[in-house]
């Protein structure tokens, strides 16, 4: 754990020790306005880096935060007279609160109709800043004087520190927001929204509050670039430094702080990069050598395709080529990073940090802490009473899709403690009649009710929160996550810590507690053992019942299992029917969809068929098993078959 800690913070540490030193060391202004500027761009990746790297948007309007953080200090100093510490409160706050606001309708919209709402955005933030001349002077520029810091005029030495501790500070809260919830959820929804709203955890919530929060961090950044620069202009948050910052944040490395500090160091230099004609060839030496060594890997490995490989060394060595015969590498400057953009998506779509952090993770093995005990069963799924008593009633259902009846009219009644079967040839509505049920879709007319209270009608998120949780037909696990985190993600009532406190690093102890119901969890359903392992790794029977306990880990009154035993071989089939029963004996009431009659018939006191959107038979598995319309509408499908084993249990 010291270790690990030594290795993993004590980096960091030596890292801004260095920078801190840097100043005693170095008197040229001009390296220590590059190291100023560094620390400045390094707190507006980190921003962009949420929403880009966590939430997986192409987000275009980053530089407009930069500058509503600039414009919002230099008007602050010049018109309102404010001083340091009020402007470096206010800036972040304005740009936080509209971020919140472009957020609210932009992310409603998904990949390029997100990336041109943040575009637009961008440009109507530089017309205005350009056209409301009364307030921002415009084309011209606002000169402003940087304010004193509590009564003590700050020496550009002195500014280049404020600097470095409000990045280190940033850098410190980032790190303990993104290893909280808040962290998992902005992965889990990346991953997969639908199971990140069914788990309870609101996604456009999270969506929201992660570009606002991205957006505060560009406000404080900008409010820095404003004391730093004394002067403003429209023009400087342009188009262009949006294309700059999405470079320095792919190059550096999505999703990692040490990645947006590597791009912002990038970004600090390419003016100075393009400049020097020496410095950008030794530079695109430089990024020529990485490109052949990591495409000749990818190519020895077989982890890239050849085109991956040749594609970033062709343009790295156009680029070195270019250093050569070009006159002014400045005038090219658009064609260089397009280039560099280029090399870096297909050649290292992990960023720079992502492919050095594969050599490093080598280079310093480090056991990872050890987990907490399990907790008590008793305390993570406490035992419910199967009273019998109707849970969920639904009443003249109907989906309807077009002309496609997809649901048409169910009425059932499934008591407490029952686990009751859905069953019914392919495309005679189960899916649908669930997916209504867990508010993925929004039923057409009808009623459901849970314990007589009416279920929230096309929301997963409200739905997860009212007691019903589900499993998916098709997979839906945060795969980027592990085993662990992916129950984590769906805890409910563990998370408490206000958002402030998290920052502050305060909310640890109740991550350890959600670390040991979680591993409680995964002891339930037997895969204690793999609790690190990434989802995506584990193989398909274990992914099946790692949705299981990941259901479970909302503490359902009703779980609804949307064939759990599709694709599995015959061994985790049984061992998912004795999951299955030991869910039942805690009094947790199941509606189960199923096709293998034998794990119907071995669990369900109660089964309903459907066929053509509408219950034909309702009863014990036996009866409906015999039931002619069953038969019939099963005719052409495979017959339900005999049942193997009796019943699991009356109906409580
Ligand atoms: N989103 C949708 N849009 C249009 N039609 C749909 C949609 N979802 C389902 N359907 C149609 O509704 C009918 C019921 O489908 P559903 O998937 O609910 O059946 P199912 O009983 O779950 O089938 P299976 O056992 O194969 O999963 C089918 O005709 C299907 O094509």
């Amino acid at each position: 754990m010291l270790r690990r800690l030594l290795l993993v913070r004590g980096a960091e540490v030596v890292l801004f020790a260095l920078l801190a030193a840097v100043p005693l060391a170095v008197h040229n202004p001009y390296a220590l306005g590059l190291l100023t500027l560094l620390a400045i761009y390094g707190i507006l990746l980190i921003g962009l880096d949420v929403t880009v790297g966590y939430l997986g948007q192409v987000n275009l309007a980053h530089a407009a935060f930069l500058g509503l953080g600039a414009y919002t200090a230099g008007i602050a100093v010049t018109k309102l007279g404010l001083g340091l510490v009020p402007v470096l409160l206010l800036a972040p706050t304005v740009a936080f609160v509209i971020g919140a606001l472009l957020a609210l309708p932009s992310l409603r919209l998904e990949g390029p109709q997100f990336a041109l709402a943040t575009l637009s955005f961008l440009a109507l933030t530089t017309t205005a800043l350009n056209e409301l001349e009364w307030l921002t002077a415009g084309a011209q520029g606002l000169s402003l004087d940087r304010p004193p810091l509590l009564g003590h005029d700050l020496s550009p030495r002195d500014f280049y520190w404020l600097c470095m501790v409000l990045l280190a500070a940033v850098w410190w809260a980032m790190r303990n927001l993104l290893s909280s919830q808040w962290g998992r959820a902005f992965e889990a929804l990346r991953d997969s929204p639908i199971a990140t709203d069914a788990m309870g955890v609101g996604t456009y919530r999270h969506k929201v509050a992660a570009f606002a929060f991205g957006s505060g961090l560009g406000g404080l950044a900008g409010a820095l670039y404003a004391f730093n620069f004394e002067y403003l202009q429209p023009q400087s948050f342009v188009y262009e430094l949006t294309i700059t910052l999405l470079l320095g944040v792919v190059l550096g490395g999505r999703k990692s702080l040490w990645g947006a500090f590597v791009g912002a160091t990038l970004v600090a230099l390419l003016p100075n990069l393009l400049s020097n004609r020496v410095l950008f060839q030794v530079f695109s030496g430089l990024g020529l050598a990485v490109a052949l060594v990591a495409g000749g890997r990818g190519l020895a490995r077989r982890t890239l395709r050849p085109f991956q490989a040749i594609a970033p060394a062709v343009a790295t060595g156009a680029l070195v080529v270019g250093g050569m015969v070009v006159e002014n590498t400045e005038d090219w400057r658009k064609a260089i990073f397009a280039l560099m953009l280029f090399a870096v998506v297909v050649g290292l779509p992990e960023g720079l940090m992502g492919f050095a952090g594969k050599f490093l993770a080598r280079l310093f093995r480090v056991a990872p802490p050890p987990l907490p005990a399990p907790a008590p069963l008793d305390h993570v799924l406490p035992p419910r009473t199967a009273d019998g008593a109707a849970i969920l009633e639904l009443r003249d259902l109907k989906r309807h899709f077009g002309g496609v009846k997809a649901v048409d009219g169910v009425s059932l009644t499934v008591r407490a403690g029952a686990v009751h079967g859905l069953i019914g040839p392919n495309g005679s509505g189960k899916s649908t009649l669930v997916n209504v049920v867990s508010g993925l879709y929004t039923p057409s007319s009808g009623e459901m009710t849970l314990r007589g209270r009416p279920l929230p009608a096309g929301s997963l998120f409200q739905t997860a929160r009212t007691g019903v949780a589900r499993t998916f037909q098709n997979l839906q696990l945060f795969v980027g996550l592990t085993a662990l985190e992916n129950v984590m993600v769906a805890l409910q009532g563990v998370y408490r810590a206000p958002l402030p406190l998290v920052l502050l690093g305060l909310g640890r102890a109740e991550e350890r507690r959600a670390q040991a119901d979680a591993l409680a969890l995964l002891d339930f359903v037997g895969l204690a053992d793999q609790a690190r392992t990434p989802a995506r790794d584990l193989t398909y029977g274990a992914q099946r019942f790692l949705e299981i306990a990941r259901a479970l880990a909302r503490r359902p009154e009703v779980l609804i299992l949307d064939e759990p035993a599709a694709g599995l071989a015959h061994p985790d089939v049984v061992k998912q029917v004795e999951l299955i029963r030991r869910i039942h004996q805690r009094g947790i009431t199941v509606v189960l969809i199923e096709h293998h009659m034998d794990v119907v018939t071995s669990l369900c006191s109660t089964v309903t068929a459907l066929d053509g959107g509408r219950p034909i038979a309702e009863g014990t598995p036996d009866e409906v098993k015999r039931n002619p319309r069953v038969v019939e509408a099963y005719l052409g499908n495979v017959a339900p078959e005999p049942a193997p084993q009796p019943a699991a249990g009356a109906p409580a």
